[in-house]
């Protein structure tokens, strides 16, 4: 198999940031700052992203990485920084051996955590290995308390060839019905993974990744008029009007699907629901490429197809962000077309 290693060390790395964000997300303070942009960002969201940079730095250590976060804000603010800095000392695999001579154990100091933080500046590219780091997918339904993801997508030359994502409110169950409910957080937990040209997967967040994944595959759907819509819960990251449209020109009648992160990729490729619509909301907003790395390559190799609203696949060699990509289709190979002939003819474009 190929990329062997890269995937235990992307899945062992997403599980145990995970572990962190769980415990974050059971706290009731998140230590919640605002960025430039206004967006939110969270102990959770720094403490993953210094403890995945620290399993990549130890294992790959000439790769670029491409992550979300910096540590700006943590180093103005040290009660801020140390409220992280326990959180990743305190948080490490239940399999010691994993933990040690995988990921590599524990971070040694607050110092080296915030340097690690802000090893995720490469400006990406379209050559050499870069990972894209999502270290909180959804910060925003993570605070409201829905739906997350934990992101990590390995790129080769400008093309994504690893993809995990750690879903850890979603159910364990690939046939559970698609909802962006969390209930009472039993049975939830799952990591999706690809490698390309070897299919998807999907095992409990919570096992040991020495346990194979069971293949995933997108649900075969001939009447689209039968199938089911994810879209975000923020209306400011997607055109929730168009969408509505384009369903009714569809003849879809069940309302679609409203959940945060990366976790509709995940959904969409085990079959638990269809079609993933993200329609622009403003011509100037450039996605980000640790929004959809991983999620991309899930969707393909589960026999999905994922383009923008233009029919161009997504291109992930032209820096931090999707700069020639607008919006995101994702659904099933066989009615991709279709689907997007629709955005078309509703976007106008
Ligand atoms: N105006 C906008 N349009 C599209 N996406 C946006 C946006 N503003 C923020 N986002 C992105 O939307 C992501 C969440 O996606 P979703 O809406 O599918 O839950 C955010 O990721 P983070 O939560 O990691 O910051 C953020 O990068
Ligand atoms: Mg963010
Ligand atoms: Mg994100
Ligand atoms: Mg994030």
């Amino acid at each position: 198999m190929s990329y062997a290693k890269e995937l235990l060390v992307a899945q062992l790395a997403v599980q145990r940031a995970a572990r962190l964000t769980k415990q974050v997300f059971a706290d009731s303070a998140k230590g919640t700052v605002s960025k430039s942009d206004a967006s939110p960002v969270t102990i959770g969201d720094f403490g993953a992203q210094a403890l995945i940079i620290a399993a990549l730095k130890k294992n790959f250590p000439d790769d670029e990485i491409v992550a979300e976060e910096e540590a700006a804000k943590l180093r103005e603010d040290d009660s801020l920084a140390e409220h992280v800095w326990n959180l990743v000392k305190g948080t490490r695999l239940d399999d010691e051996k994993a933990e040690k001579e995988v990921l590599g154990g524990s971070v040694q100091s607050k110092d080296e955590m915030l340097d690690l933080i802000d090893k995720g500046d490469s400006k990406g590219g379209r050559s050499g290995r870069i990972w894209a780091i999502d270290p909180i997918d959804g910060t925003k339904g993570f605070l409201r308390g829905g739906q997350y993801a934990v992101c990590l997508g390995l790129m080769v030359d400008g093309d994504v060839k690893v993809g995990v994502l750690g879903c850890p409110n979603l159910p364990v169950d690939d046939a559970a019905e698609l909802s962006a409910d969390i209930g009472n957080g039993e049975g939830r937990g799952v990591i999706f993974s690809a490698v390309q040209g070897e299919g998807a997967t999907s095992r409990p967040l919570t096992t040991g990744a020495l346990e194979e994944g069971k293949r995933i595959g997108m649900k075969k759907i001939t009447d689209l008029s039968a199938a089911s819509f994810c879209e975000s819960v923020e209306a400011g990251h997607s055109n929730q009007g168009d969408a509505a449209q384009i369903a009714q020109k569809l003849g879809i009648t069940r309302p679609s699907v409203r959940m945060d992160s990366q976790a509709k990729y995940g959904s969409i490729a085990r079959g638990a629901g269809d079609i993933y619509l993200r329609l622009p909301v403003s011509k100037t907003y450039q996605e980000k490429i640790w929004d959809h790395a991983a999620g991309d390559l899930i969707v393909r190799e589960a026999g999905g197809q994922v383009t923008d609203v233009l029919g161009r696949r997504l291109d992930f060699g032209h820096g931090r962000t999707l700069a020639e990509n607008k919006g995101v289709i994702a659904a099933p190979a066989a009615v991709h077309d279709q689907v997007l002939k629709v955005v078309q003819e509703v976007l106008s474009v």
